[in-house]
């Protein structure tokens, strides 16, 4: 078995943008700048976006945080992606997810201009990846092909079991693990909660990708010998003996499912920071379209 290691990935890809970075400012050109919205204070939330601005500053990018308070209306929170549109100096945004129960989430995704939509959720990217045009992938999904990629897995023709169909995990997981080239030639099955007979679908699958959200979900007798195992769980618990007072912990029995596994990623460590590192990775390719069209 060998673990695909997020942490060591993205550090890597950190140093790589970092270089770049600094070739920018030897140029003397402007850095990549990347704004987040954040509205209301939940937990989780407020840890995420203060990893990616701190990754901004650990490589050398701009980066705004623009915190809004949980009672944002709808309007307000349009009017401030209009700002951010309309703002040349930054690159890309994202609004972090989830909003507030009185905010239509489909509606602020359609507000974000695409040009700076470094998550890959407005509805123009998501067409452009499901038909192979360049467009900005969003951030795990975009990690988890990097990690299969980095470690040379062999995708083609394999069965790849994706669980869970969220907009920004699941379903386009399963588009790109489809698509043409490599990481991808994989034969997709997308499933979910009203899948029947879920564990002899997963019980086939070469590569198990879970992004469910319930703790020790995947058991080792729920998948094949040598399977590839991802997973994309991040659940709090509470946990006394942890400073923080929780742990974060995956879908997969890691313990058990390790020992049947070819790859698995770890939870910490696996594709949480590979989705820091790719939402990097977008704003760096944010800012280089950006130069090229002002020429
Ligand atoms: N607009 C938007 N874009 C997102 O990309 C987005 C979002 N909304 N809403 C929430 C989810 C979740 N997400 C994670 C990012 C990093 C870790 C991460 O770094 N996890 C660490 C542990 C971090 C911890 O200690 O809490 C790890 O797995 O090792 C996890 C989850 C981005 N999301």
């Amino acid at each position: 078995m060998e673990i695909l290691d997020g942490k060591k990935v993205s550090n890597d890809i950190k140093d790589e943008i970092a270089s770049e970075v600094l070739k920018m400012k030897e140029r003397g050109e402007k850095v990549p700048h990347l704004a987040a919205v954040l509205v209301g204070n939940d937990g989780a939330s407020l840890t995420y976006v203060g990893s990616k601005v701190r990754a901004c500053e650990r490589i050398g990018f701009e980066s705004t945080l623009v915190k809004m308070p949980s009672t944002t209306s709808e309007i307000e929170l349009l009017t401030k992606i209009k700002e951010l549109n309309q703002n040349e100096d930054i690159d890309g945004f994202i609004v972090q997810l989830p909003l507030p129960p009185q905010i239509d989430t489909q509606k602020v995704l359609l507000a974000v201009d695409p040009d700076k939509d470094v998550d890959g959720f407005h509805p123009m990217n998501f067409g452009k990846m499901a038909l192979d045009m360049s467009t900005f992938i969003p951030a795990t999904p975009f990690g988890i092909l990097e990690l299969l990629e980095r470690y040379n897995v062999d995708t083609k023709g394999k069965h790849t079991v994706v669980i869970g169909r969220s907009h920004i995990v699941g379903r386009p997981m399963s588009i790109l693990m489809g698509r043409k080239g490599w990481p991808g030639n994989s034969t997709v099955t997308l499933t979910h909660s009203h899948t029947k007979n879920i564990t002899q679908i997963i019980s086939q699958a070469d590569i198990v990708i879970s992004a469910l959200g319930v703790p020790d979900f995947l058991k080792a007798e729920m998948v094949k010998d040598d399977a590839v195992v991802i997973d994309v769980g991040i659940t709090r618990v509470t946990d006394d003996s942890n400073p923080k007072g929780y742990k974060i912990v995956g879908d997969v029995d890691f313990e058990n499912v390790s020992k049947k596994a070819s790859f698995i990623t770890p939870v910490p460590g696996g594709v949480g920071p590979m989705t820091i590192a790719m939402l990097l990775k977008n704003t760096l390719l944010a800012r280089e379209r950006h130069r090229r069209d002002l020429k």
